[in-house]
């Protein structure tokens, strides 16, 4: 028997799995400010309950056991400190019980742990965007119980879950005539005041306005003016009776938040909203709703969140958006409706014409979710852009937090490729700093008169990319280089190719054309240097033939002495490290070897009669500039011993 009188059986306790005991602490201490979420989460979770029945319900009309409104109940109790969640959505089964609420079932949750510094503030965020979900109850409640049925098993099938979040839960059998979930949560000692029915409403009022289900709470009693209150008093009042059910009444407005026209929302009530799709605490960045009408009919709630979430990066990552069809929520996480390298946006989406049956595999294949995706990536791309012109501090942040993932975009979505490319950041040699933020057509208004290509250079990270010997003669001419060093640029500039009909040129490949922006001088100066050192180019050529391609007379440098310049075509060397890493084999190809024939160096060497100290210092030039482009020598003994052999001559 339990308090309430009724029979359980077949009792078990169970250890929460490690991670949810790691949650629980971290979760009781650093969202101590923000005690009052955990109504959200239980409603949140109610309402998905709701959702999750209404379409099991599609193809089994049966769960809903006879019918009944979907709602979900809330009521408090100030003198047991209490509070009471009830609502007849899907429920659950002893299992799922123990699964659900006994462990955290997302990818990354590990990292996501090992993320958390013990710093309130910042815990408090980044758990927020993990999700608290049902544990948040723990936040107020020093005890929590579940009384749950799943929908279509019998009445015996109930299961009464307790725990005291002590590390340990308890699971019994229990008769449940009711289907759907009861949660009561004992409220811990200096939380006794959020028994309160007003103090509830309000904030079911703030927090779950929006959600589709009717939230119905006690009626309040009707306010007694002072005279009446006054008249109690003196008459022995009329007691009502203990067992008097309360009236309930709604208090949401229980309306799907998309389906109402844009001039009636507030802003707030879209953040709200977004906080129930994310269970992220902070605000969005911006949100785009719609509504499309034609041959495809379907609203679009679209948001960009303001930070990246933990698992932006795991391939199993959560992503996509809540489908809905006609308001039936079918799906989380439809991830066919936008393309990848939009993953970053939430929402949702509520088609008018798909079939409420549809499935994941159905999604794939049907040619008017391809349409969708179109319009809707479309809707993302304009809602940026839109930031971007009139909101350039809001767009850095996106940038900061989503750039990189922005970056895979002109590879995936080649009809968008302008668009994206307008999206697109840099950093560059005009400020040389870090922040990404050039963009591609601010790059070609300041280009050089006669300029014809985008410059670029690309490096494992920003110092390596920032001085890069290849950079010196344009740094001298004052062309504006962008400094690429993200691991998907390599992977970008393939792609993209060019911008506003002009191509993006590596300046560490091939030969570098500067005729155009070249005075006669210069030019004449540059054919002069040349051919005043084929010899010294012809004998270094035989000196490292198995290392390079070609020796020639640099344009790249001013002051340092040799370079590698890669082929038009050849593999870079991020890519190849990358593909190296992977443990593929990349392609070989020598690169050709640049000299400054005005570096002290080279005239050093020029000079240089014998033939093994020539080929010694020629070796030495070579291995230098693989090292100053990052990259490894393949025998690092051979170029010590050559090192100090010339160390020892010249002491
Ligand atoms: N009221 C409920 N009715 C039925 N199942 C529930 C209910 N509350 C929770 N659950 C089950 O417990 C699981 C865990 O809930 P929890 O709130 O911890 O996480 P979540 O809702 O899956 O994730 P998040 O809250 O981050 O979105 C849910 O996915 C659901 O299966």
């Amino acid at each position: 028997m339990n308090d309430t009188g009724t029979h359980e059986t077949q009792t078990q306790t169970l250890g929460f799995q490690a991670e949810v005991k790691q949650l629980l602490k971290l979760m009781i201490h650093s969202l101590y400010s923000h005690k009052e979420i955990f109504l959200r989460e239980l409603i949140s979770n109610a309402s998905d309950a709701l959702d999750k029945l209404r379409f099991e319900a599609l193809a089994k009309p049966e769960l809903l056991e006879g019918g009944g409104e979907l709602t979900i109940t809330i009521d408090a109790d100030d003198k047991a400190h209490t509070i009471t969640i009830v609502d007849n959505g899907i429920g659950m089964s002893r299992q799922e019980a123990i699964e659900h609420l006994g462990t955290i079932a997302k990818s990354g949750t590990s990292d996501f742990l090992a993320k958390l510094t013990g710093d309130q503030k910042k815990d408090a965020q980044l758990i927020g965007q993990f999700g608290v979900g049902f544990y948040s109850s723990f936040i107020v409640a020093e005890k929590v119980e579940v009384f749950s049925r799943r929908a279509g098993l019998e009445a015996s099938a109930g299961v009464h879950w307790t725990s005291a979040a002590d590390g340990e839960f308890t699971v019994s059998d229990i008769e449940l005539p009711e289907r759907g979930t009861r949660i009561v949560l004992h409220l811990k000692e200096g939380d006794h005041e959020f028994a309160d029915q007003y103090r509830i409403r309000s904030l079911v009022r703030k927090y779950s306005d929006h959600i589709a289900f009717p939230v119905r709470m006690p009626k309040p009693a009707p306010y007694k003016g002072e005279d009446e209150e006054k008249k109690d008093d003196s008459v022995v009042a009329e007691v009502k009776p203990e067992d008097a059910k309360p009236e309930f009444e709604t208090v949401n407005a229980a309306q799907a938040l998309w389906a109402r026209p844009r001039t009636e929302l507030k802003d707030e009530e879209y953040k709200e909203f977004y906080r129930h799709v994310t269970h992220d605490f902070t605000d969005p960045l911006a949100w785009s709703h719609g509504k499309v009408e034609g041959k495809k009919e379907y609203t679009s709630l679209l948001y960009i969140p303001s930070r990246a979430p933990y698992d932006l990066w795991h391939r199993e990552g959560a992503r996509g958006l809540k489908l809905y069809v006609r308001r039936v929520f079918i799906m989380d996480d439809a991830e066919q409706f936008l393309p990848l390298y939009l993953r970053f946006v939430k929402g949702v989406v509520d088609s008018a014409d798909l079939p409420l049956n549809i499935s994941r595999e159905m999604l794939q294949h049907d040619p008017a979710i391809e349409t969708m995706k179109t319009g809707l990536a479309r809707r993302v791309l304009d809602m940026l852009t839109k930031m971007a012109k009139d909101e350039p501090e809001k767009y850095a942040t996106f940038w900061k937090e989503f750039g990189t993932v922005m970056k895979e975009g002109p590879a995936e979505d080649h009809a968008n490729r302008e668009r994206i490319a307008k999206l697109l950041r840099f950093s560059s040699t005009l400020a040389d700093k870090p922040e990404a933020d050039v963009s591609l057509e601010e790059y070609v208004g300041r280009m050089k008169e006669g300029q014809k290509e985008i410059y670029y250079v690309i490096a494992d990270n920003f110092g390596a990319a920032k001085s890069s010997p290849h950079l010196e003669v344009l740094r001298k001419k004052g062309i504006e280089v962008l400094l690429l060093s993200d691991r998907v640029d390599e992977w970008l500039v393939d792609h993209l190719r060019e911008f506003d009909g002009k191509q993006l040129k590596n300046v560490a490949r091939g030969e570098l054309d500067f005729a155009a922006i070249q005075s006669d001088e210069e030019k004449k100066a540059q054919e002069e240097l040349s051919k005043g050192h084929t010899d010294l180019v012809e004998r270094m050529k035989k000196a490292l033939t198995d290392q390079v391609s070609d020796v020639r007379v640099t344009v790249r440098l001013a002051d340092s002495p040799a370079c590698l310049v890669l082929g038009q075509y050849d593999m870079g060397a991020q890519m190849r490290r990358i593909m190296e890493a992977a443990g593929q084999k990349a392609p070989v190809s020598k690169p050709t070897l640049e000299v400054n024939p005005n570096h002290p160096l080279l005239q050093r060497i020029e000079k240089t009669a014998e033939d093994a100290e020539f080929n010694d210092l020629s070796m030495l030039l070579f291995e230098q500039a693989t090292l100053a482009d990052g990259g490894q020598l393949s025998e690092p003994a051979a170029f010590v011993q050559r090192l100090n052999r010339l160390l020892m001559k010249t002491a």
